[in-house]
C-alpha cells in the first residue's frame, strides 16, 4: 500500500538505526534532476546522493544496461572469470592511463585497498622496514566509516568512540606544502592519500599549484600519491578528473560514487603494474567486487558521461550557479566556492541551515548543509541552463523569504 511521507518517517524511526538525520521528504522516484516524493511533489535533487548520479536519475541508457546485464549474468565471484570484467579494466584503465585497475564495490573498500596496496609497496618496493610503513592524510579528510577511515579523521563526530584507531596514520593540515614537505621527511611514508577538493569539509578548494606541488613533492621522497576522487572525479568539478585541473597524475587513483551513475555500488583503484603487482592471488578480494552487473553498469555510466560531455556542462553550468548565487546579499550568503557543480554556499547565522534547507524543500529543492552553517549544492551534472537558473532562483526567493 502506497505509504504517506509521514508514516515512512515513523517506520525508519521505530525499526531503523538512526545514523542519519534526514531532511523529512520520502522520494520515491527519479528522472534526471528530478526526484518526486511519495505525495507526488517534485523536487530539484541538489545533493546528487553526494554527487552519486551524474549522470541524472535513472538514467535510461544506464538503467538499459543494469537491465541486460540483469537478464544474462549478475554474479559469480572472482573464483571464476566472467565475460564482462576484463574488457571493463581494459576500457577503464586506457580512459584514465593506469595499467591496471581493482575493482570493488563502495568508495571506502576503494580506499582501504589504496591503503593495503601502498603499505605492501612500501615494504616490497620501498624496503621500508615490516609493519612501520606510514600513510599521510589531510586534516577535514572524508574517505568513509571505517575503522582505518575514521582513524585518519580529524572530525571527533566521525572517530569519537570507535577506537582503538588504526596505527601509521598521520594528520597534516590540508593545503600547507611545508607541512607535507616535514612529514615527507619520515623514510618509513609509503604514501599521501587526499582529495582535490574536501568534499564533506565543506568544498575546500586547495590554492592553485598545490596538487602539482604534491606530485612533486611524492616524487622526490619516493612516496605514493593517492588520488581520493570518489567525489570529486567523474566529472563533478568540470574535468573528467580534478587533477586534471592541475595537469598532475596520481599514482593511485580512487573511483566511486558515480562510477555507475548512483544504480549499483562499485568502486575503483587504477595504478600501474609495479605498484599493482604487489597484489597476489588470494592476498586481497571481495565477493561482489567485479561483478559482470557492476562492470556493464560502470561501462555504460562511464560512456554516457563522455558523450554526454556532462564534465564540460559542469563547468559551464557551475559558473552560472556560482554567478546567479553571488547575487544574493552577503549578509546572507558570507561565501559562495565550488569548482563545476562541484558547489558550496556559507550561510549567515542569522538564517539556521536547517531552517533554510526545509524552506528550499518547501520550494522544490532539495540540498542538505554538511558542517554548520554550510551547505553543498550540487544537482546532477545533466542540469540545464534554463533548469539552474530555476534552481538559483528558488534558492534567492527563499532567501528573500528570511
Ligand atoms: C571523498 C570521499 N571518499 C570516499 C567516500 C566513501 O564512499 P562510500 O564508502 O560512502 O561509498 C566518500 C563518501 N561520502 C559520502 C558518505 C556518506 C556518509 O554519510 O557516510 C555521506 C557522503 C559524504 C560526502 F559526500 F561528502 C560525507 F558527507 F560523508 F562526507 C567521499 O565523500
Amino acid at each position: 500500500q502506497n505509504l504517506s511521507s509521514k508514516e515512512i518517517f515513523q517506520l525508519e524511526d521505530k525499526y531503523g538505526c538512526r545514523n542519519y538525520a534526514p531532511l523529512p521528504v520520502a522520494l520515491c522516484r527519479g528522472e534526471g534532476v528530478f526526484v518526486w516524493d511519495v505525495e507526488g511533489k517534485k523536487y530539484y535533487d541538489f545533493l546528487s546522493a553526494y554527487s552519486a548520479v551524474n549522470q541524472g536519475h535513472c538514467h535510461p541508457r544506464i538503467i538499459e544496461a543494469l537491465k541486460k546485464q540483469a537478464d544474462n549474468l549478475t554474479l559469480v565471484s572472482r573464483a571464476f572469470y566472467s565475460d564482462q570484467l576484463g574488457k571493463y579494466e581494459k576500457y577503464m584503465t586506457e580512459l584514465f592511463g593506469y595499467d591496471r585497475l581493482l575493482p570493488m564495490n563502495t568508495g571506502v573498500e576503494g580506499g582501504e585497498s589504496a591503503c593495503k596496496i601502498a603499505r605492501k609497496w612500501g615494504y616490497e618496493v620501498k624496503k621500508i622496514p615490516e609493519g612501520q610503513a606510514k600513510i599521510i592524510f589531510a586534516e577535514g579528510n572524508f574517505w568513509g566509516r571505517t575503522l582505518s577511515a575514521v582513524s585518519s579523521s580529524s572530525d571527533p563526530t566521525c572517530y569519537q568512540g570507535f577506537g582503538p584507531y588504526m596505527p601509521g596514520f598521520i594528520l597534516i593540515p590540508y593545503n600547507n606544502i611545508p607541512a607535507l614537505e616535514k612529514a615527507l621527511q619520515d623514510p618509513t611514508v609509503a604514501a599521501y592519500m587526499v582529495e582535490p577538493i574536501q568534499g564533506e569539509a565543506g568544498v575546500v578548494i586547495p590554492d592553485d599549484g598545490y596538487l602539482k606541488k604534491v606530485r612533486e613533492l611524492c616524487t622526490k621522497h619516493n612516496v605514493l600519491w593517492i588520488a581520493d576522487e570518489v567525489q570529486t572525479g567523474l566529472g563533478r568539478t568540470g574535468k573528467l578528473l580534478a587533477v586534471e585541473h592541475e595537469g598532475v597524475k596520481p599514482d593511485i587513483l580512487i573511483l566511486g560514487k558515480a562510477l555507475s551513475g548512483g544504480v549499483l555500488p562499485v568502486s575503483a583503484v587504477l595504478t600501474s603494474n609495479d605498484i599493482m603487482d604487489v597484489i597476489k592471488p588470494g592476498t586481497h578480494g571481495s565477493t561482489y567486487g567485479g561483478n559482470p552487473l557492476a562492470c556493464a553498469v560502470a561501462t555504460e555510466a562511464i560512456k554516457v558521461l563522455l558523450d554526454e560531455k556532462l564534465s564540460e556542462n559542469a563547468e559551464r553550468m557551475g559558473k552560472i550557479l556560482r554567478e546567479e548565487l553571488s547575487q544574493i546579499p552577503k549578509t546572507q550568503i558570507r561565501t559562495v566556492r565550488g569548482r563545476g557543480l562541484m558547489c558550496a554556499i556559507v550561510v549567515d547565522d542569522s538564517i539556521p541551515a536547517s531552517e533554510l534547507c526545509l524552506r528550499l524543500r518547501d520550494n522544490g529543492l532539495l540540498a542538505k548543509p554538511t558542517h554548520g552553517q554550510t551547505v553543498r549544492l550540487a544537482p546532477p551534472l545533466v542540469i540545464t541552463e534554463a533548469q539552474i537558473r530555476d534552481g538559483a532562483d528558488i534558492i534567492r526567493n527563499v532567501f528573500q523569504s528570511f
